[in-house]
């Protein structure tokens, strides 16, 4: 078997883009571990295999929302898990998108997930932070929840998360952004660096169907009177990665939640693998940054997994 794929990342949360428009390809778990390895397979965070929505049994719930969501995004864990959302690899898609020609990056690309419908506009140049190269897109990311309810903000969460490399446990809060969260608040940037994410960090209840825990430390208000914040994230089904979307999401709802009505909307969160943007408008959450295409390449397979 040979699968034609391409490689992409954004603020290098990598990814291995599968073009399946018919739905011929059987994404087995096996199969997302070998092209996931970074040893013996291409290498990424995740698998994502495009495929018509028509020809996609998950898509179902996000075509009753749209029927005009063509496409599916199809999202694996490095570790072959299925996941709901991924909010670096909804603009990767877009990216990807465009590069087959089933999109031409104007208006909106509406995309199925299984966290239901997804809008992305690609950025015009005028609104991508100078410094950045690489094209942006915005993703409308849908309504944003506390499974904790509000009692858990004014308890200082609904969790407690022991972290290797940090003494005591510490309080979190629960944030669903179509897939879940939880976020813990650091003091300073030096117990950020400390804290050891080689291994999965223990979430005291266990979330039914695990977590992303993503650590923050917020930074105040720049200049443009936008918050600021910075994150590691340990992701579920992956390991420490340099970048997660719906955790700068889960992280911006949690600090701004905790920081009272008067909080800023729009949030530069930056992760060790560059800067996003997330806009918490009321009840809903928009995320902002950079995607790009790296590589394209025929792999013979199925390529062999440990
Ligand atoms: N990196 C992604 C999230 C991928 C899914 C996550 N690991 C999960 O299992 O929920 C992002 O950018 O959002």
């Amino acid at each position: 078997m040979t699968l034609h794929v391409t490689k992409g990342h954004g603020t290098r949360n990598d990814f291995v883009l599968l073009d399946d428009a018919d739905g011929a390809v059987d994404l087995t778990p096996a199969l997302v571990r070998a092209l996931a390895d970074r040893r013996s397979g291409v290498g990424g965070d995740g698998v994502i295999r495009l495929v018509r929505s028509a020809a996609a049994d998950d898509a179902a719930a996000a075509l009753a929302e749209d029927p005009g969501a063509a496409w599916f995004m199809d999202y694996r864990n490095a570790d072959g898990s299925v996941a709901e959302m991924c909010g670096n690899g909804v603009r990767v898609v877009a990216a990807f998108a465009e590069r087959l020609g089933v999109w031409d990056g104007s208006g909106e690309l509406v995309l199925a997930t299984r966290a239901g419908v997804r809008r992305v506009r690609r950025l015009p140049s005028h609104e991508v932070p100078a410094e950045d190269g690489a094209p942006w897109y915005e993703v409308e990311m849908g309504a944003w929840d506390l499974p904790g309810g509000p009692a858990a903000v004014d308890d200082g969460g609904d969790a407690q998360v022991s972290v290797a490399g940090l003494e005591v446990a510490r309080p979190a809060l629960s944030v669903d952004v179509g897939n879940p969260h939880t976020v813990v608040a650091l003091a300073d940037l030096g117990s950020l660096a400390q804290a050891d994410l080689t291994r999965a960090p223990l979430v005291a209840p266990a979330p039914p169907h695990g977590t992303n825990v993503e650590l923050v430390v917020p930074l105040g208000e720049g200049p443009d009177g936008a918050g600021r914040l910075r994150m590691r994230v340990h992701e579920r089904g992956v390991g420490e990665t340099e970048s997660c979307g719906t955790g700068a999401c889960a992280a911006a709802v949690a600090v701004r939640t905790w920081a009272g009505a008067h909080a800023p909307e729009t949030w530069w969160v930056e992760v060790p693998g560059g800067t996003v943007r997330v806009r918490v408008v009321g009840g809903r959450v928009l995320l902002a940054g950079p995607a790009e295409l790296t590589f394209e390449a025929d792999v013979a397979g199925p390529v062999a997994t440990r």
